[in-house]
């Protein structure tokens, strides 16, 4: 497969006075799971769209392999709307295989992909079904198969875990870490941070249109100087630069300023007893959200 990178380069939308992107970069690679999160209304749908070629941006450019995404090039996305857009009165079956006729696969092709996707989703007992008659978790799992059926060679699913049981969040990530595995660059929405946490290579939050971190989730996860110190009784560190974060039992988080050594805090800690804990503490990926975009934002 050619580099199937999709990059956003400089990418901005404005609705009226509204600015909805923001000068939005970033890069989502072959064989990566990449998580889009941020509030309501940060911006995560319009950019999405955008990549489609739903939506046209006002400024800046969405690439895909090296080039802007022509509606040729869509065809050969999965993409999962926000607005499901599944025709209620259609069974399972002939949606899935109308679908795979609009994405040019031949009538053969798309009855054996639905057959293969329904299976593999858990669907098979429900081909004949009407749409309209699944719980609203089965109707997902019939968008995800709309998404795969073609054999995209780009992922981009706006919330595909929202309303899953813990059943369906099991297969559906499965299936996209498989995708990855398979060298497709998988991009997607959600709001469910420790999903994200554990699934995705890399990390992009959006806040009010504008990417304030974008990086692995380890390496987001190490960027703050903060430390885990507990010596088994009541201690403060009375150092210059040093601050309690929070503080749990005899556990300390603590934040440290760049130019403290960690050495000096825990020189401190053993002047007041055994050390049984000292650390750098990992913050997870909700309470990295909580610092980098609850700050100061405002609803949109
Ligand atoms: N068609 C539109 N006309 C005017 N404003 C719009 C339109 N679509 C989106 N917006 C605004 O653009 C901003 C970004 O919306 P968007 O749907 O992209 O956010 P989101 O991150 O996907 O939010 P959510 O997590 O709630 O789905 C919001 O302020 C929204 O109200």
């Amino acid at each position: 497969m050619a580099d199937s990178t999709l990059e956003f380069d400089g990418t901005t939308k404005r609705y009226g006075d509204l600015v909805a992107l923001d000068d939005l970069s970033f890069d989502v690679r072959p064989g990566e799971l990449f998580g889009f999160v941020g509030s309501n209304g940060a911006g995560k749908t319009t950019a999405m769209r955008i990549a489609l070629g739903v939506l046209s941006a006002d400024g800046g450019e969405v690439r895909w392999k090296g080039a802007p995404i022509t509606l040729e090039a869509a065809r050969r996305i999965g993409y999962m709307p926000e607005e499901r857009g599944l025709y209620p009165k259609m069974t399972v079956a002939d949606q899935l295989e109308y679908l795979g006729r609009l994405h040019g696969m031949s009538r053969a092709d798309a009855r054996a992909a639905t057959a293969e996707w329904t299976e593999r989703l858990g669907l098979a007992e429900r081909r004949k079904s009407e749409i309209g008659a699944l719980s609203l978790g089965n109707q997902q799992r019939v968008q995800l198969a709309a998404a795969l059926l073609h054999g995209p060679e780009l992922l981009v699913l706006d919330e595909p875990f929202s309303g899953l049981d813990p059943v369906a969040v099991d297969v559906m990530s499965g299936v996209l870490a498989e995708r990855a595995a398979e060298g497709v660059p998988v991009l997607f929405s959600s709001h469910q941070l420790d999903l994200v946490q554990r699934l995705c290579d890399r990390v992009g939050i959006i806040r009010s249109g504008r990417l304030v971190a974008c990086d692995s989730v380890d390496a987001l996860r190490s960027t703050e100087r903060q430390l885990t110190v507990d010596v088994g009784a009541p201690w403060e560190p009375a150092l210059p630069g040093v601050r309690i974060v929070r503080t749990d039992g005899t556990r300390h988080v603590l934040e440290l300023d760049d130019d403290v050594d960690d050495q000096d805090v825990l020189r401190s800690a053993l002047a007041a007893g055994p050390v049984a804990e000292f650390r750098p503490y990992r913050p997870t990926l909700t309470e990295l959200y909580r610092t980098v975009v609850t700050d100061g934002e405002t609803t949109r």
